[in-house]
């Protein structure tokens, strides 16, 4: 596993090796004590498996109000999408402020995005499915939005915004200015 940090703090991407023949590869693309020890001493309790038919569609941003905060290891098992993280940990240096990375069936990466941000993603092409473990279970009361689109975020989605195929829930959520104070940053 290769792990390197990206420029917001916490925030990771892991490249799991692969062991290449003739028939394919061979990953690891998990093993808990080395996740706890280099990445985040967290349980991920629960998995989750999205399929998005068309390209161009986003699901986001996302995150879990602090009674139940999730970290999110996302990967993608087919296709390619545009994964973002935004930080809306209040009193961090890099609040409001996102990184994003492809990741790809091909690439095998993955994003570490701890609590505290709010994660989206696009898709690059048709029929994606995306996986991702959490460590906290899902919890409708608790389910929380952010606008993709919020100008303050000035996030460069790569599709075609008026075109995009989005949730209705994901066409109605708050921009940044709008967040009830969730999250603190280093608590
Ligand atoms: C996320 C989730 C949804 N659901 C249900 C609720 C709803 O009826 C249906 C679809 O939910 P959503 O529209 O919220 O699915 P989706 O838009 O794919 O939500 C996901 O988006 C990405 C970006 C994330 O970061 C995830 O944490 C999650 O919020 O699935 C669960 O039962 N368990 C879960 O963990």
């Amino acid at each position: 596993m290769q792990l390197s940090r990206l420029a917001i703090d916490d925030l990771v991407a892991i490249e799991p090796r692969r062991f290449g023949d003739d028939r394919g590869f061979f990953s690891e693309i998990f093993r808990e004590e080395w996740f706890r020890r280099e990445v985040a001493d967290v349980a991920l309790v629960q998995e989750n498996h999205s399929l998005s038919r068309r390209a161009g569609t986003i699901r986001g941003l996302h995150f879990q109000a602090p009674e139940h905060p999730q970290g999110k290891l996302v990967r993608v098992a087919r296709g390619r999408i545009w994964d973002v993280a935004v930080d809306i940990r209040l009193g961090s240096p890099t609040f409001g402020q996102h990184c994003a990375i492809e990741l790809s069936a091909e690439n095998g990466l993955q994003l570490w995005i701890p609590v505290g941000f709010a994660h989206g993603f696009c898709t690059l092409e048709p029929d994606c499915e995306v996986v991702y473990k959490v460590s906290d279970y899902y919890s409708a009361a608790n389910d929380r939005g952010l606008a993709f689109d919020d100008p303050a975020l000035g996030i460069v989605w790569p599709c075609d915004l008026a075109g995009a195929t989005l949730s209705e829930k994901d066409r109605r959520h708050c921009g940044l200015a709008e967040l009830p104070d969730y999250f603190v940053h280093g608590g």
